[in-house]
Formats: structure tokens, C-alpha cells, sequence
């Protein structure tokens, strides 16, 4: 099935942690990361993230940069790439951020058991893409995104979609950068939660760089597949 190239790029504490076991949001990045992860967003046609993270974090999941808000109108795009929430009961907050900063299509997913009336009142503010009976079918959102021209997906977290982006095999690179702090807490997100895969299903990854910046470090991975 055709589906645009899928990077996740997510910041991680030297323990492997999203966030707090609060899930609170932790400032891993540093501002060097951070311009990293901008540039990353001029350069994407879409950003993703899961309901948790809207929850948590409420992102505007804007390009921050004026020159590449700049340069992106001057390519005949939006200033922000289609900006996407995956959202299985349809809960995103209407006063959520991404509603309220920047041009640029919002997408959210649902999945069909979703209550009409809250995705009629989203359909006021984004697309709204139903796939999937109790859980979004990410699969098949990724062919939809394809179909309108989404080529490059960039996916920011959280824990839940990452493994649900990584156990459905639509992963092409890994982006970590790992910051300077321990943040400890066995329920605490980690880069990647779910159900997890078994000893005989690891996902085997390439290391195409590592790099420090700041006082963290980079490391970038192509996903390989599965061990066996
Ligand atoms: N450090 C970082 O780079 C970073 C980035 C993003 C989020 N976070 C943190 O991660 C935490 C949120 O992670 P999370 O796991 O709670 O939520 P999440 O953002 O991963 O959202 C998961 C939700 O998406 C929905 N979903 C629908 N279909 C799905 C599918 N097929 N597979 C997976 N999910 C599906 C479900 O409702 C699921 O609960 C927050 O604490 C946030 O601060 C950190
Ligand atoms: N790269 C990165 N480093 C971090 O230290 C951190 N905590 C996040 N977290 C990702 C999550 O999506 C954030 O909530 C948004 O990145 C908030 O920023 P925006 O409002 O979207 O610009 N991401």
C-alpha cells in the first residue's frame, strides 16, 4: 500500500522517558534541539501526534521560525505543514492550540466508534479522516495521507502512537536525541510503549549518525524490520 516516508523524531531522557510519570511535559531539548526540530517541521508535509500528547502537551505544532515560515510561502506552501492528531474517540479539546495558532490544514483521525456529535463539532475546525473500528487503522491513514499528497510524514510522539506507528511497520527512520537527565518512574512514557514485541520480533534498526548537540546526543536510525 503506497504511504508517505515516515520519520519519528522525539526527545528522549537518558533513561529512555517521554515525560514524567506524570506525564508532564519535561524540556529534554535543548535550544539547539529545538531548532532542529523546527527545521524539521519546515521541511515535513505533515506532522503527527497522538491524543496524549494533545492532552498533555496541547502543541501548536508550528514552524517557530519566521525565515522558515518565509520560506515555506515562498515555495507555495502553507507557513505550517498539514498538522494531524490521532484520536481514536474524538476527544481533541476544540480550544486546543493547534486550532488556535497558524494556517495550514488540520487533520484529525478517528476511528469509526467515535461519537457523531463530537466529530461534528471537529469538523468545523479540521478534516476529519475516519479509519479503524475502536482504534485508528494506521495503515490505512497512511495511504489516505499519501492519496492528498503527503510525502514526507513526520511523526513526534507520543509513546502509544510511536509503538502503534512501529509495530504496523510504517516507520522508515528514528530520530532520538537523548537528553542530559534521568527521569526514572516505571509508568512513565517511554520512547516507545504498547503492547511491545516478543524476543522473536524485535524491530532491527541501522545507525546512520550519532552527534552530540549541546549536552545531549542525536542518533539517527533506519528501521530494518523485524529480527526474524
Ligand atoms: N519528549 C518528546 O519528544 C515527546 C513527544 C510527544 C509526546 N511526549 C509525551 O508523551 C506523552 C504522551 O504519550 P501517550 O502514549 O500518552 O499518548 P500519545 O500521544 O502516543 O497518544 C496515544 C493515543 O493515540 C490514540 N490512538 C489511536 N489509534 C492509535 C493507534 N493505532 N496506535 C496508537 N495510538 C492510537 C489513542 O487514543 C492513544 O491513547 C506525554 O506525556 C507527552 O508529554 C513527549
Ligand atoms: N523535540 C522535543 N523535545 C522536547 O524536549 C519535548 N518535550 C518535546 N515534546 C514534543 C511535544 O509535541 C511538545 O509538546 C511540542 O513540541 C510543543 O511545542 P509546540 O507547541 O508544538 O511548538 N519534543
Amino acid at each position: 500500500m503506497d504511504r508517505p516516508f515516515v520519520f519519528i523524531n522525539s526527545a528522549i531522557s537518558a533513561d529512555g522517558k517521554l515525560s514524567t510519570k506524570e506525564r508532564k511535559q519535561v524540556r529534554i531539548s535543548g535550544k539547539l534541539d529545538f531548532e532542529r526540530v523546527d527545521e524539521l517541521r519546515a521541511q515535513a508535509d505533515a506532522v503527527m501526534v497522538g491524543i496524549g500528547t494533545v492532552l498533555s502537551d496541547d502543541p501548536s505544532l508550528t514552524v517557530k521560525s519566521p525565515e522558515r515560515r518565509a520560506a515555506r510561502k515562498a515555495a507555495g506552501k502553507n507557513e505550517n505543514p498539514v498538522r494531524i492528531i490521532v484520536d481514536s474517540s474524538a476527544r481533541t479539546p476544540l480550544d486546543a492550540d493547534i486550532f488556535k495558532k497558524g494556517d495550514g490544514l488540520r487533520i484529525i483521525a478517528v476511528s469509526t466508534s467515535a461519537p457523531d456529535e463530537k466529530i461534528e463539532k471537529l469538523e468545523e475546525k479540521a478534516l476529519v479522516i475516519k479509519t479503524g473500528t475502536f482504534k485508528v487503522d494506521l495503515t490505512e491513514l497512511a495511504a489516505k495521507l499519501k492519496e492528498i499528497g503527503i510525502n514526507t510524514l513526520m511523526v513526534e510522539g507520543g509513546a502509544t502512537l510511536n509503538w502503534g506507528m512501529l509495530s504496523a511497520g510504517l516507520v522508515d527512520e528514528v530520530y532520538t536525541f537523548v537528553g542530559n537527565l534521568i527521569i526514572g518512574g516505571k509508568t512513565a512514557p517511554t520512547f516507545t510503549d504498547g503492547e511491545g514485541f516478543s524476543e522473536a520480533e524485535l524491530l532491527m534498526l541501522e545507525l546512520s549518525s550519532a552527534e552530540t548537540i549541546e549536552e545531549g546526543i542525536l542518533l539517527r536510525w533506519k528501521v530494518k524490520g523485524k529480527a526474524k
